[in-house]
């Protein structure tokens, strides 16, 4: 923590026609802030990866099944393998004995043919026998030896074709897409992939992040405690939820305010191979904030300087020297909301993704007090409503400078600008943070590219 002697005399002066120029700027809508950045940013090349290896990555190429899954068609239980045709219609007063012909384990490779008018027995998996078209589990049969020493087996039922079977290509046909290029690889999805005879997967490669934070007045968390002074918790909270996700990250600051450092900082990012720049603090309008001039002394291109959310207003991204930087402001509940609504989908974006969260109109349990004049965003958590069903409710402290009400949240609610308070059990858009939509459907998958 530190305040040279010359940024008295800077706060004095008040803010530099840049600064003044950068705060006056047009505040663009969130919907636009998005799109500005996503039209710049594409998703990373693709690698091949062991399946453990591709965990939260997302598919470079769509992945189709080299063969049928199962292959062949198998016991779904421990019991006898059977012709259907040789029960004939049976009722509960008859019994049918059937030779015992020969018996399959799973795994053992392909089994003798089941000779008719004979059974196999057989364990959970094993191949069926050829000429088998059902299994009986092994408690609904009575078996016997007979004088001879031979083994027979007693039906009191019929069986219907299929019975106790997993036909071959059940799982997937052969050829059946498996993953579609640009969903996520989770532990399900590779399970999917591996049970096909797969062990390795094309993902997009890892984004290198640079998360710098920025604040003269910023102590290491750990620091003895100096008067005026603010712990970076940006720099935990965003590193945290940075390492969420398959990233490189590497985290620089607390950096001082001072122009020289922080354009040194974002260079030594740019000459790194950044993907992406997450700086936080120094992007509003004080004397300080000096992310818009350093912007200014690399030839940034601006994408947009201010959003019209509460908070993270005070927010802004451009491209430097080909790689897109977003400015998060200092305010820690400021900036986990741009964390969440510009850098994940960015994110996303570069690891091969679409961003799309859920979002519900859920019934707002406790309501909301106040008027807002702008658009807000509230932090909340799911919960059971009176009914039963799926409510929502928003934290207890949201200003913009406080992260009590983000521990535990799931979610985002919205209060439109002009609206509110909002009373309680009011539908409000709530955005799922975690769950995207993109990722939530097989059917989608299997439906073929969009
Ligand atoms: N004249 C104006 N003043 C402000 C405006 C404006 O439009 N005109 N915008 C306000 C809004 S909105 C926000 S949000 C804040 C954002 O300011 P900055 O991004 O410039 O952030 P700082 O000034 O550096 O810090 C703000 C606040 O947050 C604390 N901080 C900073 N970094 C961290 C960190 N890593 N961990 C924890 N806390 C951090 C810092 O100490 C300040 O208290 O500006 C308003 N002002
Ligand atoms: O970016 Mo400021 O959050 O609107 O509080």
């Amino acid at each position: 923590m530190n305040r040279p002697e010359e940024y008295r005399a800077l706060l004095e002066e008040g803010p530099t026609p840049g600064q003044r120029a950068f705060a006056g700027a047009a505040a663009v809508s969130l919907e636009e802030a998005q799109h500005r950045l996503l039209a710049e940013l594409a998703p990373l090349a693709g690698e091949v990866v062991p399946l453990g290896e591709a965990l939260r990555r997302h598919a470079a190429r769509d992945v189709r099944a080299p063969r049928p899954v199962p292959a062949e068609p198998r016991a779904a239980l421990d019991g006898y393998a059977v012709r259907c045709e040789d029960l004939g219609t049976l009722d509960t007063d008859a019994i049918v004995w059937l030779p015992l012909a020969g018996q399959q384990a799973a795994g053992l490779g392909a089994p003798a043919p089941l000779p008719p008018g004979a059974v196999h027995r057989v364990a959970t998996g094993a191949v069926l026998p050829q000429g088998a078209d059902a299994v009986v589990r092994w408690e609904e049969v009575e078996v016997r030896r007979t004088a001879h020493g031979m083994v027979e087996v007693g039906f009191r039922r019929a069986l219907e074709a299929g019975e106790g079977v997993v036909p071959a290509g059940e799982e997937a046909a052969q050829g059946q897409l498996l993953l579609r290029v640009g969903s996520r690889v989770d532990a399900a999805a590779a399970g999917r992939l591996a049970v096909a005879g797969l062990q390795e997967v094309v993902v997009r490669r890892r984004p290198r992040v640079w998360l710098i934070t920025l604040g003269d007045e910023l102590l290491a968390p750990g620091a003895p405690y100096q008067t005026g002074g603010t712990y970076d918790s940006n720099g935990v909270m965003l590193a945290g939820w940075l390492r969420c996700l398959p990233v490189e990250l590497t985290v620089r600051g607390p950096l001082p305010d001072d122009l020289a450092a922080l354009t040194a900082g974002l260079s030594e990012a740019t000459e790194a191979g950044a993907d992406l720049v997450i700086t936080s603090g120094g992007i509003s309008a004080g004397p300080y904030d000096l992310v818009a001039p350093a912007l200014e002394a690399l030839a940034g291109r601006i994408l947009f300087r201010q959003v019209r959310v509460h908070p993270g207003k005070a927010c802004a991204a451009a491209i430097v020297r080909g790689v897109p930087v977003v400015a998060v402001p200092g305010s820690p509940s400021a900036a986990a909301v741009d964390y969440w609504v510009l850098v994940r989908p960015a994110l996303v974006r570069l690891l091969g993704g679409r961003w799309e969260p859920l979002r519900l109109r859920l019934p707002l349990a406790g309501g909301y007090p106040r008027p807002s004049r702008q658009r807000r965003l509230l932090w909340a958590r799911l919960l059971a409503g009176p009914d039963g069903a799926p409510w929502v409710q928003a934290g207890a402290v949201q200003r913009s400078s406080a992260v009590a009400s983000l521990a535990g949240a799931s979610c985002l609610v919205e209060v439109p600008a002009g609206s509110g308070p909002v009373p309680e059990g009011e539908r409000v858009t709530t955005w799922l943070l975690e769950l995207e939509a993109s990722e939530t459907s097989d059917e989608a998958a299997t439906s073929g590219r969009r």
